[in-house]
């Protein structure tokens, strides 16, 4: 059993383009501790979110591998990729992808849910969680009434609530005015302390300077900043 969360080895990704094969991805090797966190910078169609789509299991390398928690993704049938996701990864995207029919709490209960938790337990941790993220006095609001920065606080709170062995971020400040900004970047610093490892995507250097490292995609490589 491999004591990494997540572990890429020579990974590579290409799409094809009608004729033409455009490799984003060339070789992409990276290590995660247990409760590391890192930031993923690189300039903009350098290929970060193919590599989160990648790291998430929500997509396919054309070459080398990813393992999640010792478990190479590609290799796992679609129900037990599911099952490997639920119980270790959460995401969090720039825009929130909360379900809109549902209130603050039952969205974040969800991969309690999913995860086979019963409801009045999973509703009782998703509160708490709320809680954590500051959003104890909006458990019952819908997304459609919440502000864009509470939002973002409550699909934190989702992707945290079961916690993860890593949780998964693609520019989670991204669509966010300044101010609510600063709030979530202010959460994800008091969250740091948590277990889970952190893999941040984003253009934002002030969330850089809070990870432990931060890497670069360039030409298709990961490299390490100084
Ligand atoms: N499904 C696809 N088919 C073909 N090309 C794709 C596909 N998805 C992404 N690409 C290309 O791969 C490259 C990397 O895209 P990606 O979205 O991963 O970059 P990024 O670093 O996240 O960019 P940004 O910072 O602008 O969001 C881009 O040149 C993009 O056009």
């Amino acid at each position: 059993m491999s004591e990494l969360v997540l572990r890429c080895d020579a990974l590579g990704k290409s799409y094809s383009d009608g004729n033409r094969i455009v490799e984003v991805l060339a070789e992409v090797n990276l290590e995660l501790l247990p409760g590391e966190k890192i930031a993923v910078v690189g300039a903009s169609g350098s290929g970060k979110s193919t590599l989160l789509n990648l790291l998430g299991g929500l997509d396919k390398p054309s070459s080398g591998r990813v393992e999640l928690c010792g478990r190479n993704m590609a290799a796992l049938k679609e129900r037990e990729l599911c099952q490997l996701r639920n119980r270790h990864l959460g995401f969090v995207y720039q825009f929130h992808h909360l379900l809109p029919e549902f209130d603050a709490r039952e969205n974040v209960a969800m991969p309690l849910l999913i995860g086979g938790l019963k409801r009045s337990a999973s509703l009782q941790r998703a509160a708490q969680m709320l809680e954590r993220v500051g959003m104890q006095h909006r458990l019952d609001h819908r997304p459609g009434q919440l502000s864009g920065g509470e939002r973002q606080r409550v699909a934190i709170a989702r992707a945290l609530v079961a916690e993860p062995d890593c949780v998964l971020m693609d520019e989670p400040t991204g669509n966010l005015d300044p101010q609510s900004a600063a709030q979530v970047l202010q959460l994800i610093d008091e969250l740091g302390a948590l277990q889970s490892a952190f893999v941040v995507v984003t253009h934002d250097p002030d969330i850089a300077a809070h990870m432990h490292r931060t890497l670069e995609l360039t030409q298709g490589r990961l490299e390490q900043r100084p």
